[in-house]
């Protein structure tokens, strides 16, 4: 399948003071595996932030396709530890993307729902340990899963493997690479660790300032890198 989810076009943003994005145009398609890469403060953020439509382009254009209402967003941040005396277990936390004000349970369709990604995401046996004592790649599983609980068809990790020791970083990615591959989920991985995003990733969007390039990762060579970073 080769059908664009998210498109943009010319797409630039500027803070008042920074200009960040500028002129970029990508076609992202179902299925596609993306990590975008780039130095600390290049924008990758930003583009998030634009994505997530918590900010508006400058000029261009950003456009899920072939609607807006076609395209829903998970979200996995960069991992930040949880306090250990927090109270809820593992299954609760990732509930609480079905919660609604006012209403603290689930339905019965929910629960199955939650028992369900708590089996993908190989956190069914622990399921019951408050979040505060899980490992820091439980707690970031844990995060991956109430992404996924509302089945999006577009899942942003936003550095989300940084500080996560190697073993934890493999799981959370090979869980993600599986989904991808068996239901056509569409990945966005934002990182600084290149040798990862060739590991996992299909393509590459490496922002550095004042440009871009795009290409598939098996391209994005060392000297690619280097001279990218020197431009
Ligand atoms: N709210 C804001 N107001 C003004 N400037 C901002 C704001 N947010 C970010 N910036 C600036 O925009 C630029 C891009 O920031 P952004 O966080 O998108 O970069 P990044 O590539 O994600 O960096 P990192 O890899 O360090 O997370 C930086 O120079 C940053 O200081």
């Amino acid at each position: 399948m080769t059908d664009s989810i998210l498109q943009l076009k010319q797409l630039s943003f500027a803070f008042p003071d920074k200009q960040v994005i500028n002129d970029l145009s990508y076609n992202l398609k179902k299925g596609d595996f993306l990590s975008i890469v780039g130095e600390n403060g290049v924008g990758k953020t930003t583009l998030m932030r634009l994505i997530l439509q918590e900010l508006k382009p400058t000029s261009g254009e950003l456009a899920f396709l072939p609607n807006r209402n076609a395209v829903k967003v998970g979200y996995v941040p960069q991992f930040r530890n949880v306090d250990s005396e927090y109270p809820l277990s593992i299954q609760d936390f990732v509930g609480l993307n079905f919660a609604r004000f006012g209403v603290p349970w689930l339905t019965g369709s929910e629960r199955k729902r939650v028992r369900e990604i708590l089996k993908e995401t190989k956190l069914n046996d622990i399921r019951k340990r408050p979040l505060g004592q899980a490992s820091g790649g439980e707690k970031q599983k844990a995060y991956l899963a109430q992404a996924l609980l509302d089945r999006p068809n577009l899942l942003i990790l936003d550095e989300s493997t940084a500080s996560l020791d190697p073993v934890a970083k493999t799981e959370l990615l090979d869980l993600v690479k599986q989904i991808n591959n068996h239901q056509q989920l569409t990945v966005i991985f934002v990182t600084h660790d290149i040798p990862l995003a060739r590991r996992y990733a299909d393509d590459y969007l490496f922002l550095s300032p004042g440009h871009y390039e795009a290409g598939k990762i098996t391209e994005l060579t060392n000297e690619k890198v280097g001279a990218m970073n020197n431009a």
